[in-house]
């Protein structure tokens, strides 16, 4: 029988089966960051461990970081007391794969741990952080972790975990003109629904992801945690090896070519065996917007809001302040968020930027535009991304999870409506009373520029 690309890279890291269909698998690259690490660090202390394998962990700063004046001691005495303690933890356990705020290498852990090629192909990749979903998009098996499975981890780099049952969703055919992996990954979830995907790993294969750049890949992945699932995989190519080579920890030279050889057995067998499998055409996806409370309630952003089916869905209009039946084109915004391990990445930037170059944003609007990463940020100056944006009255923040969860300062105000390239629309997830439109980078720079809700062109 055959194996899917996921079997492959599972048997090939488990160290040991456990009863209950449990096995004892060993991690390749352990992304930590200031929320979930702290009560890990202190168990080790308690028991008097240290890291098993420290040069394979990676440390970032990213949900507490403030998006301005990053180089001011941080003002929310929450925030700061976490980014200390990580600082001491990451110091003291001799983490040197560790990037606090203003290091030059500060990003978002996802966005940062691509873009350094510590996330490769083959590998198991764990961090204490759903998102970490992410890193599927190089053909890994990259998953979220609990607070003391990241204590497992830093102990013995390995962890305990159930096999997931596989599923995989085929989208075939090219993607039509102003639409994105964000789409993709938002007209996936409204189909299956946000707990579609609940037990199960998936592999996204088919013409139209093939054709989709490392960014986008990592938009999709990202997202295949919101309709429940465990996390997503996309089989490795060209593309996944023209964005690796030559990035810091990318195998050089003899090792370069083992790993090439090595990653061209990272595909699903033709004859393997998914416990579930969806098609999609990608002519059929239009540009999505969210309208409720949970990633899985989207329409066409040109769409009618479909009659409430629950409970459920009657709350999260009220939230909203929408009604069943209600068509958003032309429905006025007061905030845009283009940023997050979602979408905070230069493709993003540079799509933003297409968009409303030459046009103004809209005087109703308050844009923040935060960059994944200094390396993102970096690159926007370099292509002069930042000129075109100030000309259309934009000003960059500096790099964060910023208004994705609100952590830090960038909370949207109470009934606020905000469309965010982000990846959550959870009621408060942008701040107390916030509400979240979820939408691709042309939707939003759309919304931006006419201070509503508008088609992306
Ligand atoms: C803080 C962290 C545990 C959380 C996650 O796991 O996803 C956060 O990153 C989020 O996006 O909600
Ligand atoms: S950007 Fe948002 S989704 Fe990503 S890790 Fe940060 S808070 Fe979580």
């Amino acid at each position: 029988m055959g194996l899917t690309l996921f079997d492959k890279i599972w048997d090939a890291h488990t160290v040991r089966n456990l009863d209950g269909g449990r096995s004892v698998l060993y991690i390749d690259r352990h992304y930590i960051h200031e929320v979930t690490s702290p009560v890990a660090f202190d168990g080790l202390r308690r028991r008097g461990l240290s890291i098993f394998r420290p040069a394979q962990t990676t440390g970032v700063a990213d949900h507490n970081t403030p998006t301005l004046n990053q180089h001011l001691p941080v003002e929310e005495p929450q925030s700061r007391k976490q980014l200390d303690q990580f600082d001491t933890n990451c110091r003291e356990f001799n983490i040197e794969n560790y990037y606090p705020l203003g290091h030059p290498k500060n990003g978002i852990v996802h966005i940062v741990g691509p873009e350094l090629g510590f996330t490769q192909p083959g590998m198991t990749i764990v961090c204490g952080d759903s998102h970490t979903s992410t890193h599927g998009a190089f053909g890994a098996v990259a998953f979220g972790i609990g607070t003391s499975e990241v204590e497992m981890v830093l102990a013995s780099q390995c962890i305990i975990q159930p096999k997931p049952k596989k599923m995989r969703i085929t989208v075939s055919g090219e993607l039509r003109e102003g639409v994105t992996a964000k789409d993709v990954a938002l007209y996936i979830i409204s189909k299956i629904s946000a707990a579609g995907g609940t037990g199960y790993f998936i592999e996204f294969a088919g013409s139209a992801i093939r054709n989709l750049s490392m960014e986008g890949r990592m938009t999709l992945c990202n997202m295949s945690i919101e309709c429940g699932a465990r996390g997503g995989i996309v089989a490795p190519d060209h593309i996944t090896y023209s964005y690796l080579e030559g990035r810091e920890n990318a195998p050089v030279g003899e090792a370069w070519d083992d790993a090439l050889a090595r990653w061209a057995m990272l595909y699903s067998d033709v004859d393997a065996i998914f416990d579930k499998q969806y098609r999609f055409e990608a002519e059929d996806i239009p540009p999505m917007i969210t309208y409720g409370t949970n990633p899985g309630m989207g329409m066409a952003v040109d769409g009618v809001i479909p009659p409430c089916r629950s409970e459920s869905d009657i709350k999260a209009l009220e939230y909203m302040g929408f009604h069943q039946g209600q068509r958003l084109l032309g429905f006025p915004i007061d905030y845009v968020f283009l940023g997050s391990c979602t979408n905070g990445r230069i493709e993003d930037f540079r799509l933003f930027t297409e968009a409303v170059r030459g046009k103004k944003r809209a005087a109703n609007v308050t844009a923040w535009l935060v960059p994944g990463s200094h390396e993102v940020e970096k690159l926007i100056y370099e292509e002069g991304l930042d000129k075109v944006l100030g000309e259309a009255g934009f000003e960059l923040r500096q790099p964060g999870c910023s208004a994705c969860l609100a952590m830090n300062a960038d909370k949207i105000p109470a009934g606020k409506y905000a469309v965010s390239t982000s990846n959550r629309n959870f009621e408060g997830r942008q701040g107390p009373g916030a509400r979240t439109l979820l939408a691709s980078p042309l939707t939003a720079a759309a919304a931006a520029t006419t201070g509503c809700i508008t088609y992306p062109k």
